[in-house]
């Protein structure tokens, strides 16, 4: 696990059809999502932390302070835990306008920086040209923004994000993802985000907790739990992994900027980031196949040489999913049993990866 460990969160509540049971060692700065489908217990964690509900055998620990210790009868109630909470649907109040809004959630801190952090929260959020406006005239993304902002304002200690773009149409949840992604990359404030998104998953998270059924079946950096092989992201058609690299070159003739990662280069369209920018991208396991020599003649321009790691069976037994590694960079491939057979490869074999498409995520 990396980063520091100051965020604990241990806690058992009963739930419905299940005991919600986690010990968790998250880093203390940078994004944690928890990840898992409808009704695993993702709200119910954020909730504990908050203190608006009380787990038992609980010990939570923020950024080196003890908010619940149930072993030494440690129990902040909610308002003394310096934490921000943004809900799927921002709740402001519809009779003050967005200062008003963001003045109110600042006078629950008397700190002589309070003036200085919502400023900085005002820019952070790109809402400075909104002050004046009352909630009601705000688009679904602005309110969520406002909303953010308003948690920053109060200098917590840790930011919890419960599915805040779930309510939001796609056009809208594209318009306010940079934002979050320029809150995630200039703060260093931890913050825990709840959502069920893939995408938002991939975007956003640094580090993951996967649940279901109230149980952490997967955790640790984002990179490592979805190149797993065996773990849970491995499953399904949404399978595979996230590569961090940096446009190295942008081709005029070709409209194709070039992105270099530790393992190779990828060609991929131009969509106007800037030469030098880091990026993310998404490749699934199903756009990336395998041969024995390298690829000529093909239309797949994206290939470059690994090493097989590790091969797993695929949901269906005549798929096998394999995990490769491109200098310090792991893939996930998905092919079949057979096509894995034919080609004789085996644990530690060199090979070619061939990637038939990339997704650019930031
Ligand atoms: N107060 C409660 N008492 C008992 N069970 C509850 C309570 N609140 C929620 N539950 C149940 O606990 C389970 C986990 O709910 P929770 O809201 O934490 O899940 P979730 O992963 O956040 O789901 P979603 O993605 O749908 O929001 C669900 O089955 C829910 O019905």
């Amino acid at each position: 696990m990396s980063g520091d460990p100051t965020l604990l969160v241990r806690l058992r509540l009963p739930r419905a059809g299940f005991l919600l049971d986690v010990d968790l060692r998250l880093p203390g700065s940078g994004a944690t999502v928890l990840f898992g489908p409808s009704g695993s217990g993702k709200t119910s964690i954020l909730r504990c932390v908050a203190g608006l509900e009380r787990a038992q055998d609980a010990r939570i620990v923020v950024d080196g302070e003890t908010w619940q210790d149930d072993a030494a009868r440690v129990f902040l109630p909610t308002h003394r835990r310096a934490l921000g909470y943004v809900f799927q649907e921002a709740s402001l109040f519809a009779h003050l306008d967005v200062r008003g809004n963001l003045e109110f959630g600042r006078k629950r801190t008397r700190s002589p920086e309070a003036a200085r952090t919502l400023q900085d929260a005002i820019e952070l959020l790109g809402i400075g040209h909104l002050l004046g406006r009352p909630v009601g005239q705000l688009s679904g993304g602005e309110r969520q923004r406002v909303a953010i902002a308003r948690a920053l304002a109060t200098r917590p200690r840790i930011l919890l994000l419960d599915e805040p773009l779930a309510a939001l149409d796609a056009a809208r949840r594209q318009e306010i993802l940079p934002w979050l992604e320029k809150m995630h990359t200039e703060l260093k404030l931890p913050m825990l985000y709840v959502t069920h998104s893939a995408d938002e998953l991939a975007r956003l998270a640094d580090h993951v907790v996967m649940l279901e059924q109230g149980r952490a079946k997967a955790a640790g950096p984002v990179d490592a739990v979805l190149s797993s092989i065996d773990g849970p992201a491995a499953a399904g058609e949404d399978a595979g992994a996230l590569v961090h690299g940096v446009v190295a070159e942008r081709s005029a003739e070709w409209q194709l900027i070039r992105v270099a990662f530790d393992g190779g280069n990828l060609w991929l369209r131009d969509s106007g980031v800037a030469v030098g920018s880091e990026v993310r991208l998404r490749i699934l396991a199903r756009d990336v196949s395998l041969t024995t020599r390298e690829p000529a003649d093909t239309s797949i321009q994206n290939h470059f040489p690994c090493m097989l790691e590790s091969v797993a069976v695929a949901s269906h037994p005549s798929q096998v999913l394999l995990r490769v590694r491109c200098g310090e960079t792991a893939l996930l491939a998905r092919i079949t049993r057979r096509a894995l057979f034919d080609l004789g490869l085996e644990t530690g074999s060199a090979a070619w990866v061939q990637v038939k498409s990339v997704a650019l995520l930031s």
